[in-house]
């Protein structure tokens, strides 16, 4: 199912934007490497575990979900179909999933709010801290649960799709709509280089909401979260499209959820293509997963209806999987359900 909608997207959409979405830095290994991991996951089910039916709802940070699944920060939905964001906004309130809405959307958080359901806020920490701190405002005031603090993107990964189509803009008519300032003028996103440690604590010092850090990949990283007080983390390497040779997603989240012992919510995303991948994720210690492309799949081809075609499906498949692993609920699934190959 994934993969004809992911060649409806591939027919519906101009191939410099098919290159944007759908491509990584470099040569792409980090990008190949997070399906890769996945598919190498051998599991080892239980029987006669008498679990009935299934119970996948799961609550994240005070977020109640109908499954262990969110939609990823992307950006640019506009791009992908007319509706954009609203449409993955309304898709993913339709199927019961968190949406964490990119910094780089190309429509208004406040219109976004009026249609979806529970949804994050993904930030790039600004230089300019007085327009971080007003654009966290307005989130906040547009009923956001949550910031998402992209860490893995220090600078920009070098897509080379992108420089081989010259696709360096949006076209006219579309901008990232949350990077207003006050006088209406739309500002660039800055990659921020000298971030470190210190501008988490400024943050928490500013709002009250949440903070996942996305991006983690290091155990000493997870480590150093927790005792900078975050709330979550997201084992990422977004998507391979930031260091290609950056370890896969489902190789990493081990290190990092052991590091981590429970303190904090582990999520992953990174490869995310089907719900034994999802139980494979819960197994190596995450809490819940995130889906990026495939989303954007659904959207292109589809719009709200292919991003909840997307998202159902994903949670009917992780129902499947947990029946067939003897397992009743995403929280009950255990390690010893994964082997090392
Ligand atoms: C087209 C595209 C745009 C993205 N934009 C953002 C973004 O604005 N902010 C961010 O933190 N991550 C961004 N990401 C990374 C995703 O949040 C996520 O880490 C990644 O897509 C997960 O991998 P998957 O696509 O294999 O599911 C983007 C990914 C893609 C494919
Ligand atoms: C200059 C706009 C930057 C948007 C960043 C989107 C992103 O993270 C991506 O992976 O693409």
């Amino acid at each position: 199912m994934l993969a004809e909608l992911r060649a409806r997207a591939r027919d519906a959409l101009e191939p410099a934007h098919w290159d944007y979405f759908e491509g990584g830095a470099g040569d792409e290994r980090t990008l190949r490497a997070n399906e890769e991991a996945f598919a190498r996951v051998r599991l080892v089910p239980r029987v006669l575990r008498a679990t009935g039916p299934r119970d996948l709802r799961t609550t994240l940070l005070g977020t109640e979900l109908r499954a262990p699944i969110l939609v990823a920060p992307t950006a640019f939905h506009r791009l992908a179909h007319r509706d954009g964001e609203l449409a993955t906004a309304a898709g993913a309130a339709a199927a019961g999933a968190g949406y964490v809405v990119s910094m780089a959307a190309t429509t208004p958080v406040e219109a976004i709010a009026a249609v979806a359901g529970p949804w994050w806020f993904q930030l790039y920490l600004q230089p300019d801290r007085d327009f971080t701190a007003a654009l966290v405002r307005r989130v906040e005031a547009a009923g956001c649960r949550a910031l998402v603090v992209s860490v893995d993107s220090p600078v920009f990964g070098r897509r080379e799709r992108d420089h081989r189509n010259g696709f360096h803009d949006l076209p006219a008519g579309l901008c990232c709509e949350n990077l207003r300032d006050a006088a209406g003028a739309v500002r660039d996103i800055a990659m921020d280089a000298g971030l470190g440690w210190a501008a988490i604590g400024w943050l928490r010092g500013i709002t009250g909401l949440p903070i996942v850090l996305k991006g983690v990949l290091h155990p000493a990283d997870a480590e150093l979260a927790v005792e900078h007080g975050v709330s979550g983390l997201i084992v990422s390497n977004h998507g391979g499209r930031q260091l290609d040779g950056a370890v896969a997603t489902a190789d990493a989240l081990p290190a990092v959820a052991k590091a981590v012992g429970g303190r904090l919510p582990v999520l992953v995303d990174g490869g995310v293509r089907r719900g034994a991948d999802i139980l494979a994720a819960l197994a190596l210690g995450a809490d819940a997963v995130l889906v990026g492309r495939p989303v954007l799949w659904g959207l292109a081809a589809g719009g709200a209806d292919g991003v909840r075609l997307v998202l159902d499906s994903l949670a009917e498949d992780l129902d499947r999987v947990l029946a067939l692993a003897g397992v009743r609920t995403p929280a009950a699934v255990p390690p010893d359900l994964v082997v090392s190959p």
